[in-house]
């Protein structure tokens, strides 16, 4: 009984027309649980409200109400649906809708609601301009009308920052981010420019020394995240866990609410990130406003990037496949709608053709058959595609011929089975993680040195970046510099003794050049490909896409630089970008 007391003291019940409009002149945020009569309020979520009641504390502006659908005329097109909805009202405009009993999403929401309404008060932000959202029937909404929130509008963004990134501690940072339960909804890996530090840092740009920290975000390689909590997030039970020795055997009900109160306690992103000791690392906006400002500026593309699920796998055409009917295979793999990012022909080892055949070991045809994987050149390829993997294994059916024909003759396995193999002529990867783990193997990744020469115009170069990361390498270095003669000569050693190298130096010296490690499978090679013949004129010819046909000027004005060899990428990244190699010491 006294918990039911409690409950109508922390939400306001809203069962009339009169008592809804009264409850708009609410003053901050209100938040609204809207239920059916017949199943009353979203029990499940009350512990977590109570608990933002209590560590917010926030009374003026922080209310909690529940709403029955039957007795409020505004409320109509909620009516008997089965799911909870929550809607978000502030100052009297409902600005938001959340479907569903997702505490973590609706948790995250309230906290920035009511830290933009604290930064309001505080007159560090005006008051957005919200739009207030209508109410139509929510299965026209499902339609695609007019979708409810999800994830994508309550994110973070994050910055690792370049001290990080340049010691590869990115990849430790966003493990740390997605094993506490968040997931990364978008990620770019870019030189921030001046106005863009200065934008998203505005509110420490009256500190003495940030100057100094423009120059230094500028100054390398920054990791932009969007970051959600994701529905699967649990809350961090080693930190909120009652202690033992102070609990009594049975707890009352008061103590086992409070219990139940701290576990449910989800914790931010920045939360996350001091917890484990890398917030130094990595800023976080989660203010909604500014999120969705920046993510416009990072990400104009999100809402596509979120439906669209790309993945990336390994695929292989075994010897006698690629031997007799590579062309017909590649065409469907084309036609199928995956992208082919890298291929190469190789011919497997035997512990090579062992690990890829392990699934047959016990087979008493596992002998030849790895005298047959071992026999001539294979084609390895890696494959993209919105939903690869499992896009792939339907592709190719199952492992077994006699099965294929039995069971699915339209799956390739049926349609190109070879006497030669009881077996599918083609692989693929398991799991994702298996597929990172082969590609790593197959395809492992090799440095180039590239530069952008100084007459590459701002946006020219956004352009060329664009076709760097489209052609999938990895930007792993960049620096903006001047090339002195000193530090040209670092580059252009072999060609000191050429007539035309002091127009090079000349043309080097007019202004920075942006200088980058670039990293791919095969990337000396790739990257020249990319960047096309020497002389834009014969590039424009040859090679149209290329980068030289496309933004060169002339022979000497021709927009990028390129290692001509590994031993050359070696040495030049070497001697400019010292800090990267005593980083990776094992790399080309
Ligand atoms: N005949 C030439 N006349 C003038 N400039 C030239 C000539 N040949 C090359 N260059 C310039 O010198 C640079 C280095 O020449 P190199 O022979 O190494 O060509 P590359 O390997 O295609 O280009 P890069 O080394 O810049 O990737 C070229 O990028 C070009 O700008």
């Amino acid at each position: 009984m006294a918990s039911k007391k409690r409950e109508i003291q922390l939400q306001a019940v809203v069962n009339s027309q009169s008592l809804w409009d009264e409850m708009l002149q609410n003053k901050g945020l209100t938040v609204i649980d809207v239920y059916q009569a017949w199943c009353g309020p979203c029990k499940a979520m009350q512990t977590l409200f109570r608990k933002l009641k209590n560590e917010l504390n926030e009374d003026e502006i922080l209310h909690f109400v529940v709403a029955e659908a039957d007795s409020v005329v505004t409320l109509q097109p909620f009516r008997d649906k089965c799911e909870p909805v929550f809607l978000f009202s502030v100052n009297g405009k409902i600005i938001s809708k959340i479907k569903g009993a997702n505490a973590p999403l609706v948790n995250q929401k309230i906290i920035n609601l009511i830290n933009e309404e604290r930064k309001i008060a505080a007159g560090e932000m005006a008051r957005p301009q919200y739009h207030e959202i209508l109410f139509v029937d929510s299965d026209t909404e499902e339609a695609g009308e007019a979708p409810y929130e999800s994830a994508e509008q309550i994110c973070s963004i994050a910055i690792i920052k370049p001290d990080a990134v340049i010691t590869r501690k990115d990849r430790e940072i966003k493990e740390k981010i997605i094993k506490a339960g968040f997931v990364i909804e978008a990620e770019d890996k870019r030189v921030l420019t001046e106005e863009q530090v200065r934008d998203f840092y505005s509110r420490i740009a009256d500190e003495p020394e940030f100057e100094d920290f423009v120059r230094f975000m500028t100054s390398g390689l920054s990791y932009i995240l969007v970051i959600a909590p994701g529905n699967e997030r649990q809350p961090p039970w080693e930190e909120t866990e009652a202690n033992p020795e102070t609990e009594p055997k049975e707890p009352s009900e008061d103590q086992e609410e409070t219990a139940t109160a701290m576990k449910t306690k989800w914790e931010s992103l920045q939360e996350c990130l001091e917890r484990q000791h890398i917030s130094h690392f990595c800023d976080v906006e989660d203010n909604t406003t500014d999120v969705n400002k920046f993510i416009d500026i990072f990400f104009p593309n999100f809402k596509n990037m979120k439906s669209i699920k790309l993945e990336r796998i390994m695929a292989l055409l075994r010897p006698d496949l690629f031997q007799q009917r590579k062309e017909d295979v590649l065409d469907i793999i084309q036609d199928e709608g995956f992208k082919i990012l890298m291929q190469r022909q190789i011919v497997l080892s035997e512990v090579e053709a062992q690990t890829l055949c392990k699934k047959y070991e016990n087979e008493v045809y596992f002998g030849s058959l790895i005298e047959n994987m071992t026999s001539g050149p294979s084609l390895a390829l890696v494959l993209l595609r919105d939903n690869g993997l499992q896009h792939w294994k339907e592709l190719i059916g199952p492992s077994t011929v006699e099965e294929a024909k039995k069971n699915l003759p339209e799956s390739l396995c049926a349609q190109f089975a070879m006497g030669s193999l009881p077996i599918n002529q083609l692989y693929g990867s398991d799991s994702l993680e298996a597929a990172e783990k082969e590609i790593l193997h197959f395809f492992p990744p090799q440095n180039t040195l590239a530069v952008i020469k100084p007459h590459v115009t701002h946006q020219e170069r956004e352009e060329i970046l664009s076709l760097i990361k489209e052609a999938g390498f990895d930007i792993t270095q960049v620096k903006e510099m001047l090339l002195t003669e000193e530090l040209a000569e670092k580059i252009y050693f072999k060609i000191k003794g050429k007539d035309f190298y002091k127009d090079v130096l000349a043309v080097l010296s007019e202004g920075p050049s942006m200088v980058m490690v670039l990293t791919k499978w095969n990337a000396v090679s790739e990257w020249r490909r990319l960047m096309g013949p020497t002389d834009p004129e014969e590039a424009k010819l040859l090679s149209p896409d290329s980068i030289r046909a496309q933004f060169g000027r002339s022979v000497l004005k021709n927009a990028v630089h390129g290692s001509s060899n590994t031993y050359e990428a070696m040495e030049t990244i070497n001697r400019l970008f010292e800090e990267f190699v005593s980083e990776n010491p094992e790399e080309n």
